[in-house]
């Protein structure tokens, strides 16, 4: 190739700022100067306002609601119960992991603040004075709260509906409150291989239940159209099209009568995945008052009724030879999944990607079993900034290997390095049966370990220990390793589905006559920056500036069908897509070339914007010229017009992984940290925007921060909610985050059209088990194992009271 005219290559090719740009967020103009439009910014003419009253309880019958206490405030229209649901059998709905959930609550409530009713009034204050005003007249039940005591014989009985069912979505229940049981792996050769070893170690990791807590919270608008028939639903969500199709089965209401919007998002991170009972009575409200009806949540109602994460009790083992290779690995998981099973995931899956938890490491035989059971909590077991309980496998094997670590006295980053999967062996296919794509882990751990000198951090800590035990200071180090192992980009269609539908996603493009060009995705941006990195993708594909290509998600009647965004998968799946899409335009252009430069297609090379001919560069046609063609001078037989749509159904998950480390420093006598470092390489293939990358490495960051050192959706023995608003509900601001260091490696993806896994996740899977592990770490030298998190200072310092390094 060479330079033809006055602009080089070079120029042309950063002219459009295609993929490794560090391309500013083109979204950013509007969020910055408040010209966003999110769902509570929807407004139409005549709109009424819904809110929910609320179960104080978290488990009693409902003996009485009286209707006309809330009828009689002024400005409201409504009070529906769930006996106005039944005829039209709307008083469940389907969840995605195959149960159902009350809509608003029938004859018992399950959890406290439960839905029980919906009041629809002429604004959201008349609403609120009506769901004040409604009186209920409730018989306390007996709460089960305690997931380890939800099997015992004499449980309370939580669901009536499912009285007699012995046969849940996903295998024989054996009792009231149990939901599934889920095994993978081998459980002979495991046993095997544990009996074989030379030490095993065994530990109970607790993951306690947290929240998304996405700036914005739930809500939607629906305004059904009794003229036409036609339902518009605007709303929160990260799987627009999944809800149509959802809304579609349970109403009836033809597919094609429904148009889902879901307009710019305030943040998801799993909690808008699902469907929730808000959305639902909107559409209710609606057609039964025929007019649009408006829901969003406060943030109370947020933290406490939509999905949590994890709830994940887990009793770790490792089996080892006593030089350090791992020959197996066991886990138990005993999972809460509160009133109902609303957990998202692919529905063949009810723990999610779970059975990642071998990590990073080659390991010969690994099992793993996860009980799902109902507690009277609320519903979900949403991903939380991780594909589908990857969090929590993560999790799983980074702690365990360092109670082995410990074990073995051996240092954490050695038994790791000798137990990695080694470059060679890739694709690697796990003991749970996973193909992991390709990687290089020495490498990546080396270049970390290089970057935050780890044996100086040793030794520094170890100067700590000695100037402690010595009585010569209070404070103490610890450093947290971890090396984890993603599973992003749900997925292939012979893996994945939700509902029946399998997990591929879609772009299509439509290049105008003056080149410049529209593409929409199936996937659905909340923050993440698609309009500015799908630009890219689609900028070096076709040769058209990223600024000359809108990119639009989230209208059903407009894009393609998708899957959504959740799981990492927009990137690995949709950007698939959009490549694809990119490539079929450019091989519609070099047909139009050929014919206008009058040369056989096969002697045309691309160069970065448009074709030229082989050997003679300055006969060519840019793609402007091209898309110029399309519309008015296209070969005989060819059909005018630039367009190309894909549906790409990929072959394999992406396996993005990286080296975290952190450093801490903790005040014994009072629990107080300080996170002195905190370094993170990440490998995510081929990086289209690594600007984008940094802030989504640093968001994730956070995000595990908070999650590791202080969020806890904790209750009370009788079911009260503790930590349901952001007074006791940990929300790092920029006073307690860290400082972020970031890093990579790329080794592309070998099944990607362009190389790319996701990275959104990364952060958050593997920050978690490095600040828990520097924690634990620091008390490794006094005879520390293991501490639960969150660690707030308040729990550190009672771990250091019960070793005894404190009497404060
Ligand atoms: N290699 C690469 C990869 C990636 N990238 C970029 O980055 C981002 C991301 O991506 P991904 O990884 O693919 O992902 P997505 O799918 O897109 O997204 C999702 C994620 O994302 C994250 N991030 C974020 N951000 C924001 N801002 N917001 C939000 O909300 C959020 N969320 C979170 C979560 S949680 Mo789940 O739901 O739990 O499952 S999942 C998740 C985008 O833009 C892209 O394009 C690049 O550049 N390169
Ligand atoms: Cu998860």
């Amino acid at each position: 190739m060479a330079d033809t005219g006055i602009i080089s290559i070079e120029e042309r090719t950063d002219q459009l700022e295609g993929i490794g740009c560090k391309r500013k967020r083109v979204e950013d103009i509007r969020f910055t100067q408040g010209r966003g439009n999110y769902v509570d910014d929807v407004k139409l003419p005549g709109m009424l306002f819904g809110d929910f009253v609320r179960s104080p309880f978290a488990h009693a019958r409902i003996k009485h609601i009286d209707k006309d206490s809330a009828l009689a405030v002024p400005g409201v229209v409504a009070v529906i119960t769930a006996e106005d649901l039944i005829p039209l059998n709307l008083h469940y709905m389907p969840t995605l992991a195959g149960d159902v959930q009350a809509v608003l609550a029938h004859e018992k409530v399950l959890f406290q603040n439960q839905e029980v009713a919906f009041i629809v009034a002429k604004d959201r204050y008349a609403a609120a004075d009506g769901v004040e005003a409604l009186a209920v007249e409730y018989e306390e039940l007996e709460p089960l709260m305690d997931a380890h005591k939800a099997m015992d014989a004499n449980a309370p009985v939580l669901r009536e509906d499912l009285a007699g069912k012995t046969e849940g979505a996903h295998g024989p229940r054996t009792h009231h409150n149990h939901i599934f049981t889920w095994t993978a792996g081998d459980e002979a050769a495991t046993q095997e291989a544990f009996d074989k070893a030379d030490v095993v170690v065994k530990e109970y990791l607790a993951h306690p239940r947290v929240h998304p807590c996405p700036l914005e919270t739930c809500g939607s608008v629906a305004d059904m159209n009794p003229i036409t028939g036609q339902l518009t639903l605007w709303g929160t969500f990260q799987a627009p099209h999944v809800v149509r199709t959802v809304a579609s089965l349970i109403s009836n209401i033809p597919e094609h009568k429904i148009r889902v919007i879901a307009p710019d998002i305030g943040g998801g991170f799993g909690n808008k995945v699902g469907v929730y009972p808000g959305y639902v009575m909107s559409i209710v409200g609606s057609i039964v008052l025929k007019k649009p009806v408006k829901w969003i949540e406060d943030r109370m109602e947020n933290l406490s009724t939509t999905a949590f994460a994890r709830d994940y009790h887990i009793e770790a083992e490792l089996a080892a030879t006593k030089d350090g290779k791992i020959l197996g690995m066991r886990s138990h998981v005993l999972a809460d999944h509160g009133a109902f099973d609303a957990c998202a995931d692919p529905s063949k899956y009810p723990a999610g990607m779970y059975h990642i938890c071998s990590g990073s490491y080659d390991i010969g035989a690994a099992f793993c079993s996860v009980t799902g059971v109902y507690t009277n909590k609320a519903p979900g077991g949403v991903s939380y900034r991780c594909s589908f309980r990857v969090t929590e496998a993560v999790y799983t094997i980074e702690r365990i290997i360092e109670v082995l670590a410990i074990k073995l006295g051996m240092d954490a980053a050695e038994l790791r390095q000798k137990n990695f999967v080694q470059p060679e062996q890739f694709p690697y296919t796990s003991a749970f049966g996973w193909e992991y794509d390709s990687g290089d882990y020495p490498t990546a751990m080396k270049k970390a370990m290089d970057a935050v000198d780890y044996d100086g951090l040793r030794a520094e800590q170890a100067k700590m220990v000695e100037d402690f035990k010595a009585g010569k200071s209070r404070e103490i180090m610890g450093i947290g390793v971890s090396f984890f192992t993603e599973i992003v980009g749900a997925g292939p269609s012979k893996n994945c589905d939700i509902l029946g539908i399998g997990m591929f996603d879609s772009c299509e493009i439509r290049v105008h006559p003056t080149g410049a060009a529209i593409a929409r995705l199936g996937v659905k941006s909340q923050g993440q920056g698609h309009e500015t990195t799908f630009a890219q993708i689609l900028a070096s594909e076709t040769g058209i500036a990223a600024d000359m290509i809108t990119i639009e998600e989230g209208d059903t009647d407009t894009a393609p069908y998708g899957l959504g965004t959740y799981g990492s998968r927009s990137t690995p799946v949709a950007g698939a897509a959009a490549a694809r899409a990119g490539r079929k335009i450019k091989h519609k252009a070099q047909l139009i070339a050929s014919h206008l430069l009058e040369v056989h297609h096969d002697d045309l090379e691309w160069d970065v914007d448009g074709f030229a001919v082989k050997g003679a560069p300055e006969k060519r046609k840019s793609m402007k010229e091209l898309a110029w063609a399309a519309y008015n001078n296209v070969p005989e037989g060819m059909e005018m017009g630039l367009e190309a749509v894909d549906y790409y159904d990929p072959p394999n998950f992406t396996f993005p992984y990286g080296a975290y480390f952190c450093v801490l420093k903790i005040d014994v006598d009072t629990g107080v940290y300080k996170i002195e470092r905190f370094y993170a390489l990440d490998d995510c293939g081929t990086r289209i925007n690594p600007m984008i990358i940094e802030g989504q490495v640093h968001g994730g960051l956070t995000e595990a921060f908070a999650v590791a050192m202080g969020q806890l959706i904790d209750f009370d023995d009788t079911g009260n909610v503790i930590g349901a608003s952001l007074m006791d509900f940990f929300l790092p601001t920029a006073v307690e985050t860290p400082h972020w260091e970031t890093d990579h490696t790329e080794v592309p993806s070998p099944h990607h059209p362009i190389g790319a896994k996701g990275v959104g996740e990364s952060p958050h899977v593997g920050g978690v088990p490095a600040f828990s592990n520097a924690v634990n770490d620091a008390f490794r030298p006094f005879g520390g194992v293991q501490t639960h998190m969150p660690h707030t200072a308040a729990n550190i310092w009672a771990y250091a009271k019960s070793l005894g390094m404190t009497d404060q």
